[in-house]
């Protein structure tokens, strides 16, 4: 909690969007507690994700890699509450932590990006594509399967610069960080989710806290959404039961609609050449026993195997 004595301190990525994040965040708490800007201190830390830049994250370690050393820095208490895109967490949080504070959630859709070519089915046979996301690798590798794929890492400005210096001719960002940057011309597109289905928790900010701080969890119980809430319950069960990490392709959304809930998710071979779908409708309340249920059916059609490959 803030005190006249201390700010609030808020730890965040380094990045421009993470900046961006932690910005919203505060301003949420500011005009929901009528705080000064002054109550709160963003304090910006470098991650594992942030520093190794050479190499495809699922090379690295997967997921926890942009988030390691920021919970280390809540556990520590060297931070009060940290900032996440949710897409980005582990599925379990360490001892000691939660998240129970989600921002409304922005725009959940894959942008198409690219200096000249309108969409996916525009791009010429055999077009380099760049991205270092496995997920939208496999996805594009399924539908365009003569589309040749190369790596590409690095902040919004670096990628749109490699198109620029020809480096491929497209690439994929999320619309909601673009939107966040007010960088939402960059994208010819924005690919619907039937076409491409987002990936868990895609668009969704998540704030972590220490469980014991009942201060913070009455501070940030005002800015929770309870409907983003619930729609990240049931993707993030539905990935816990994959065990969802960075190097399984892994699709995941729910949608209300009222009291009611569709959740459909996919996963996928990291090559592209099997794609194993389902869906499910359901109480919005039940979310949680959705996805799991939803992610035990894929498995099991899926078959022994299938996210190894
Ligand atoms: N993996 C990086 C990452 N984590 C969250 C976002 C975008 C914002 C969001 O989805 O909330 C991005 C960049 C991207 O996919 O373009």
């Amino acid at each position: 909690m803030p005190t006249p004595t201390r700010p609030l301190r808020i730890g965040t990525r380094g990045s421009v969007l993470a900046l961006a994040q932690a910005h919203e965040t505060r301003d949420r708490l500011m005009a929901a507690h009528g705080l000064p800007q002054d109550a709160f201190q963003i304090i910006p830390i470098k991650t594992t994700g942030d520093r190794v830049l050479d190499r495809p994250l699922s090379q690295i370690g997967g997921k926890g890699l942009f988030t390691r050393e920021i919970e280390e820095a809540l556990t520590e208490g060297a931070i009060d509450i940290a900032v996440h895109s949710m897409k980005d967490m582990p599925t379990l949080q360490p001892d000691g932590l939660v998240i129970d504070c989600l921002l409304p959630r922005e725009d959940v859709r894959d942008a198409f990006v690219s200096p000249h070519v309108a969409s996916i089915t525009a791009l010429p046979q055999g077009a380099v594509v760049g991205s270092s996301s496995l997920r939208r690798r496999a996805q594009l590798a399924h539908r365009r399967p003569d589309l040749q794929l190369v790596e590409f890492r690095g902040n919004v400005q670096t990628r749109l610069q490699k198109l620029a210096d020809g480096v491929a001719v497209a690439t994929f960002l999320a619309m909601a960080g673009l939107s966040r940057l007010d960088m939402r011309h960059v994208a010819q597109s924005a690919i619907d989710p039937d076409e491409m289905l987002p990936a868990v928790a895609q668009g969704a900010i998540g704030i972590e806290r220490r469980a014991d701080d009942q201060g913070c969890a009455m501070l940030l119980s005002s800015i929770n959404d309870p409907l983003t809430a619930l729609r990240i319950e049931a993707e993030r069960a539905f990935l816990r039961r994959l065990d969802g990490s960075c190097q399984t392709p892994i699709a995941g959304l729910a949608t209300l609609d009222g009291d009611r809930m569709t959740l459909r998710g996919e996963i996928l071979r990291p090559d592209g050449s099997e794609v194993v779908a389902g869906v499910r409708d359901g109480l919005a309340s039940d979310g949680a026993a959705m996805g799991t249920d939803l992610a035990e059916e894929l498995l099991s059609r899926a078959g022994p195997g299938f996210l190894m490959a």
